[in-house]
């Protein structure tokens, strides 16, 4: 399997970057997890019983009951029933691996330029501490589409772009219809509340994390401990090999595989629209020894200049505004991981 990055450039001129050291024995000292407030690394806590939401019967009573009780419990739910042809998500998977299997020199065109959060290759290093991840990723922003930076597209295989396009705007759908049901859910006056927030000159970020074995998948991670700073995160799993694991009431558990469901979680800034009533819950992935795992998450967050902070309605004696109303929560949400502070901890009241 040649051809990986070595999940970060330690180099911050260069784009010297270095093949993943995949057959040796230990992996660099950088990757080693040390003991964290959640715990250490378990490749196999129990299966999480994730409520499994039909959206093609999402505003019936049942499905809305899940929906509830999945985002006040998990923070996230698996969506069958999405109307996303099983065909269609194979051909995303495909044109994935094809880019990953490319040789070095042209999975490179699409490096990721040392400063940048878009493009190809490992950890953006921002401290000598920090721990890095076994992890590979590609980040291509989508929408709004004047922020596209075509350049960093892959042109190989030749329809990743257009499977990525068509791809985007039925996630955008999904994501849609979901803010809708959520507002339901709260049973809040307007039903495009939510909507409103991720209208216009919102942002749709696709990102392809790959992520191979590692001979010490007892002390690495793929992916460390975190929650995600978007508004909703549509999640396309490895068909087979498992990995993420999500963290409810101090314990982690194994996310099942579904092969062609999505895994819908909500991120920070629904958090904080919900005033804590929905859940963005922590989730990281872990590697194992013997296979590669892929993983493709679209993103949505707010246009930067938009206001985000508790909706009203959410807001009463018994239930206080918990967040601050915050812009741009995406570079402070950066701002804050560089300080080893957690951004929704920072902006609690
Ligand atoms: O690869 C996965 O399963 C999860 C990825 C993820 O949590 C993220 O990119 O924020
Ligand atoms: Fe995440």
């Amino acid at each position: 399997m040649a051809g990986f990055l070595l999940p970060a450039e330690r180099v911050s001129e260069s784009n010297n970057v270095m093949e993943m050291p995949i057959n040796s024995q230990e992996p660099p000292a950088q990757f080693i997890v040390k003991e964290t407030r959640f715990g250490s690394v378990d490749g196999s806590p129990p299966l999480a019983s994730i409520p499994v939401v039909d959206l093609s019967q999402l505003f019936s009573e049942d499905e809305l009951d899940k929906l509830r009780s999945a985002l006040c419990s998990w923070g996230c739910f698996q969506a069958i029933g999405h109307g996303v042809s099983s065909s269609f998500i194979d051909k995303v998977r495909e044109v994935a691996e094809k880019f990953i299997s490319l040789p070095l020199e042209e999975k490179q065109k699409s490096l990721r330029a040392v400063g940048e959060s878009e493009g190809f290759g490992g950890n953006t290093v921002v401290s000598e501490n920090q721990v890095l991840d076994w992890c590979n990723r590609l980040s291509l922003q989508v929408f709004p589409e004047h922020k596209r930076r075509l350049n960093l597209w892959p042109l190989n295989p030749h329809d990743f772009g257009e499977t990525l396009l068509e791809y985007s705007l039925k996630i955008r759908s999904i994501m849609e219809l979901v803010f809708k049901a959520i507002a339901t859910t709260l049973k809040l006056d307007d039903e495009n509340v939510f909507l409103k927030k991720f209208g216009e000159g919102s942002g749709l970020r696709a990102q392809f994390s790959f992520y191979p074995p590692c001979q010490r998948s007892d002390m690495v991670l793929g992916l460390k401990a975190h929650s995600d700073r978007s508004g909703v995160t549509v999640l396309l799993q490895d068909k087979q090999v498992e990995g993420l694991q999500v963290r409810k009431d101090n314990s982690w558990y194994r996310v099942p595989v579904i092969p062609h469901a999505f895994l819908i979680n909500l991120g920070d800034q629904m958090e904080i629209l919900c005033n804590g009533i929905y859940k963005s819950p922590i989730h990281r992935v872990t590697t194992n020894t013997e296979k590669i795992r892929s993983s493709v998450a679209m993103f949505i967050e707010p246009a930067p200049e938009q206001e985000i902070g508790p909706v009203e309605e959410l807001v009463d004696e018994k239930r206080p505004k918990l967040y601050k109303t915050v812009k741009n929560y995406g570079a402070f949400n950066y701002e804050c991981f560089q300080k080893g502070l957690v951004a929704l901890e920072a902006i609690k009241i």
